[in-house]
């Protein structure tokens, strides 16, 4: 059962060709709180597994569950903990993967009346897609049902038939919570939020409060209330489906109807789509060269940011990959035909920012490509200013500007090699009074659609970043902000640092600008 709150905005009702839907009862705006975190676990189920936080407190018995405290601790051991430490104990160093612990998890609280009837009842009425995983068969079954088979045998909870039908109802519906910096928590199985359809351009957006980045989240869990918003990306009209997004919406449309057909069985018909379809083909048509340049691009970006997030292929080393993806980035920005939308162009941008951010510890380049992100794809990819991708982007490169910014003073220490790469960073175009100028422009400008939205507390996040810069006199930031030989001054700098020829930064600024 939805909560009150939720009844007032949405319904759940038939969706043609969809099954079940969510459709909006009434006019929504991106400041409506359609769905509040007042529910209680009674309703849903979710399973914590990924998280990593140092603070955490692991289990002395089974070295794999992990709590926030000693009173959640004792919580969790009598809801389910005694019953799975065992199992756990027993396999380590072994760890099963969190789909088996989610499912195992749900199983030993049901055999051992843990569970409200009612969850139970209501996680097997969703569509599971059972029957069309049998029917589709190959490796993807034979997966499902080697581990259904074991996590039958180690639990003894249920039989693998039932551990099967959890598995893929878990596939199909279970919801990654995220940190709001998108960093993965665990899974959540919720009824009402089950039935939300995909959608490649989704209107709405499950937001999790921003104290989810530290213990807060985990305090706000044991009070059993599950702190999720769906939160409206733009306007809504009374009888308009919510959807959210089941992939990577960025992708090719031929790789996002792969993904679908496989994982979740329905070909998307949404506005995207239809209308990436016959782009597509109207490019084939006209320009099959740079159709198959396109199709060159992704299949190396693909294949290379695999190998470098995927732990259990070969890594390749590190220059490899970055010199191959700046490859890919640098070909596809001297492409007439460039646009900053064209997949894989953000995902490599992405993935090179990562690297040279984690990996090679170089925040001047990790900043041209978090920059570049924000200014330059994000406000053509994502048709919401408020879309949570672009705040986590922006929040990005806020904190490599503060890095690099305190070493114009004398008494950081963030040492010499950050020091060079802010040397760097200047010496290809961003002044200190620039870098001061973006990093108060990009707080302003991402706290205004975010005070009229529901993610009050992502506003809240620019709002400290604004005051970490100080000098707290805010006459001056005022006058940077509004001083148009600054402001020009500044975009200039910009302009020079990406690298972007002046007929282009034209169109750039079109974009951006808010
Ligand atoms: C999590 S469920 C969503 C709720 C579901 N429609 C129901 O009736 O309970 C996911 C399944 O819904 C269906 N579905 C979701 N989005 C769809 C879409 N855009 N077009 C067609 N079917 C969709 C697919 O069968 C998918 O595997």
């Amino acid at each position: 059962m939805a909560a009150k709150s939720t009844e007032q905005y949405v319904n759940i009702r038939e969706a043609p060709g969809k099954g079940e839907g969510v459709f909006a009862k009434r006019n929504l705006t991106p400041a409506d709180r359609v769905y509040a975190g007042s529910r209680t676990a009674e309703d849903a189920w979710s399973f914590f597994g990924q998280y990593q936080d140092a603070d955490l407190k692991i289990c002395s018995g089974c070295k794999v569950a992990r709590f926030c405290g000693e009173q959640c601790q004792r919580q969790a051991w009598k809801k389910y903990h005694k019953h799975e430490c065992k199992i756990f104990a027993k396999l380590y160093p072994k760890i099963l993967p969190e789909s088996v612990r989610a499912i195992v998890r749900l199983a030993l609280q049901h055999k051992h009346d843990l569970l409200p009837q009612g969850t139970w009842l209501a996680t097997l009425r969703l569509v599971s897609h059972y029957k069309e995983f049998e029917r589709a068969g190959g490796n993807d079954l034979m997966n499902l049902m080697l581990t259904a088979k074991a996590a039958a045998e180690y639990s003894k909870a249920a039989d693998e038939n039932t551990f099967l039908l959890l598995l893929c109802t878990l596939k199909t519906n279970a919801i990654t919570l995220q940190t709001a910096y998108n960093d993965p928590i665990g899974l959540l199985l919720d009824p009402f939020l089950a039935t939300m359809n995909h959608s490649c351009d989704a209107n709405v957006y499950l937001h999790r409060p921003t104290y989810t980045n530290n213990t807060g989240w985990l305090q706000r869990k044991q009070t059993a209330q599950v702190a999720l918003e769906i939160m409206p990306l733009r306007n809504i009209v009374e009888g308009e489906e919510l959807t959210i997004s089941y992939i990577d919406f960025q992708r090719h449309i031929s790789e996002r109807q792969a993904e679908l057909q496989k994982n979740y069985f329905f070909t998307c018909t949404c506005a995207k789509c239809v209308s990436d379809i016959s782009v597509d083909i109207q490019l084939r048509d006209s320009d099959p060269k740079f159709a198959s340049l396109q199709a060159h691009w992704r299949a190396r970006a693909n294949e290379h940011i695999k190998k470098s997030t995927n732990t259990f292929l070969a890594p390749e080393p590190l220059s490899k990959t970055t010199s191959t993806l700046t490859d890919i980035a640098n070909a596809m920005e001297k492409h007439p035909n460039f646009s900053p939308t064209i997949d894989p162009y953000n995902r490599v941008i992405q993935e090179l920012k990562l690297l040279y951010m984690s990996e090679s510890k170089a925040c001047d380049l990790a900043l041209t490509h978090a920059l570049k992100q924000h200014l330059i794809i994000g406000p053509q990819l994502y048709s919401s200013p408020i879309h949570p991708t672009r705040i986590v982007n922006a929040l990005y490169v806020l904190h490599i500007l503060a890095l690099l910014d305190e070493t114009f003073q004398q008494n950081h220490d963030h040492g010499p090699a950050i020091e060079r790469q802010r040397k760097e960073v200047e010496k290809r175009g961003l002044s200190r009074q620039s870098f001061r100028y973006w990093r108060i422009r990009i707080c302003v400008e991402m706290k205004k659609p975010l005070m009229d939205s529901v993610a009050q507390d992502l506003a809240q996040c620019f709002a400290m970043e604004e005051a970490s810069i100080g000098p707290s006199d805010r006459d001056a930031l005022e006058y940077m902000l509004t001083s148009e030989s600054i402001k020009t001054k500044a975009e200039e700098d910009m302009r020079r640092l990406l690298g972007v020829e002046q007929q282009r930064w034209e169109d750039v600024k079109r974009h951006w600008i808010m």
